[in-house]
């Protein structure tokens, strides 16, 4: 068609005349169509093309995107692992520890007191995986072990739904535990120091069955977690699942919700705040406090050894209350004065974990030093009033503790 056209052209040239200025026109008009045609191309063609170079920064900035280091495993030694409320605030901590060893770790949470947040520096990792999912419906996955943390830790919050705790920790537990059954998974149940109840055994080993009121306002997180534990030995001895039992004792550390209400974060967010720490009763009840990272190793050992009855993970070092107040007070600084408001229902006196058996069996004790751990608690929350500032949010401490004459059960 081209050399047609060209062709014809020459013919038009030669014939001379006013046919020049004709032809010159024509020639004029015929670039000036061609022209604005490419342009229209061009046009399309950027339109198209925009969008698409859009999208390749994006991938760009997910190929360069900076994860935590994390070691290489051989096909052989990389599990797959299920944490349920992998989002919370032990949860992520134990995330990282198993990202960060190379596993592949799927995170279920239902985000009721757990954050996205606190897992978003692996969103994208090709070992990482986030389902939003509440525990008490059912789950196909499939997995080599699962860690089960998913329910609400603090007392203000579990008391918050009791029949939601209960249903998290009951059926919740009964679907991990079927599912565990299904693809043949081991599966270490998060229990607690609260199965202990207010103890009349000082310090609490594991063979003291407890002293737990089953009508009280706890009794919704400490007869859930007694009765997942029940499941648990249910299941192993029935239909042989390989189950691990650790009964968590007070943790501390970053990350830990600003309102979850608990000791540790009400007494750091009052005294940077300049509020009363408000101590609950006397101040004489005691707990012990372990660092998060003390914990973590702590499950993950017991989670890879052979050891299927209820273990013991805590601090032993116990102090009051009242004690506590006061470190937390100086350690941050902080001219608040401190508060005694009246005592929580039930609220266990002495608490303090026996854990030799942790060490014979595991080779585990804590090593994190309370003062250590709470700087780097007061550092978080530091970081996480001046984030919340910028967002205009001011946080309070919760309230929520239960009163003694709180009428239970009329
Ligand atoms: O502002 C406060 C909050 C709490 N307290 C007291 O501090 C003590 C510790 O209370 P926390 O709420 O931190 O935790 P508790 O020991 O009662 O329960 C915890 O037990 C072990 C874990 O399983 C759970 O994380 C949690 O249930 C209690 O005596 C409580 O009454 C205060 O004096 N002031």
């Amino acid at each position: 068609m081209a050399l047609h056209f060209w062709s014809g052209q020459k013919s038009l040239q030669q014939d001379g005349g006013g046919n020049g200025a004709v032809w010159g026109n024509f020639v004029n008009m015929s670039k000036t169509i061609q022209e604005n045609g490419e342009q229209k191309i061009e046009k399309k063609i950027e339109e198209i093309v925009e969008p698409l170079r859009e999208k390749i920064k994006d991938l760009e900035k997910s190929f360069t995107q900076k994860y935590p280091p994390v070691k290489f495993l051989s096909e052989k030694d990389r599990k797959r692992i299920l944490i349920t409320g992998g989002a919370g605030f032990v949860g992520s901590h134990l995330t990282d520890q198993l990202m960060m060893d190379g596993h592949e770790v799927t995170v279920v949470d239902n985000f009721f007191t757990g954050r996205k947040r606190n897992v978003e520096h692996w969103i994208g990792h090709e070992n990482f995986e986030l389902i939003n999912h509440d525990v008490v419906e059912p789950l196909y996955i499939e997995v080599d072990q699962i860690y089960h943390l998913a329910s609400p830790a603090s007392p203000p919050n579990y008391m918050y739904n009791p029949i939601k705790t209960l249903k998290t920790n009951t059926i919740g537990t009964l679907n991990m535990l079927g599912l565990a059954k299904r693809v043949g998974a081991r599966l270490l149940l998060a229990s607690t120091s609260e199965v202990y109840g207010d103890p009349e055994v000082h310090p609490q080993n594991e063979d003291y069955w407890g002293h737990v009121n089953p009508i009280g306002p706890r009794a919704c997180y400490d007869e859930g977690k007694r009765v997942a534990e029940t499941m648990c030995y249910a299941y192993m001895k029935q239909e042989g699942v390989e189950v691990r039992v650790a009964r968590i004792f007070n943790t501390f550390g970053p990350r830990m919700h600003m309102n979850d209400g608990r000791v540790v974060s009400n007494f750091i967010l009052q005294a940077l705040q300049g509020e009363p720490l408000t101590v609950y009763g006397s101040g004489t009840q005691t707990r012990a406090f372990q660092y998060v990272s003390d914990l973590v190793n702590g499950l993950v050992s017991l989670m890879n050894n052979n050891v299927s009855s209820p273990v013991n993970l805590g601090n032993p070092e116990e102090h009051t209350i009242l004690e506590f107040a006061k470190l937390i007070k100086n350690l941050v600084g902080s001219g608040s004065e401190i508060q005694f408001l009246s005592e929580a229902q039930d609220d266990p006196q002495r608490r303090k974990p026996d854990i030799r058996k942790a060490k014979l069996l595991l080779g585990w004790e804590p090593v994190v030093p309370l003062e250590e751990g709470l700087n780097k608690t007061i550092h978080y929350f530091r970081k996480e009033l001046e984030f919340q500032a910028n967002n205009q949010y001011i946080p309070k401490p919760k309230p929520a503790r239960i009163k003694k004459d709180f009428d239970q059960v009329s």
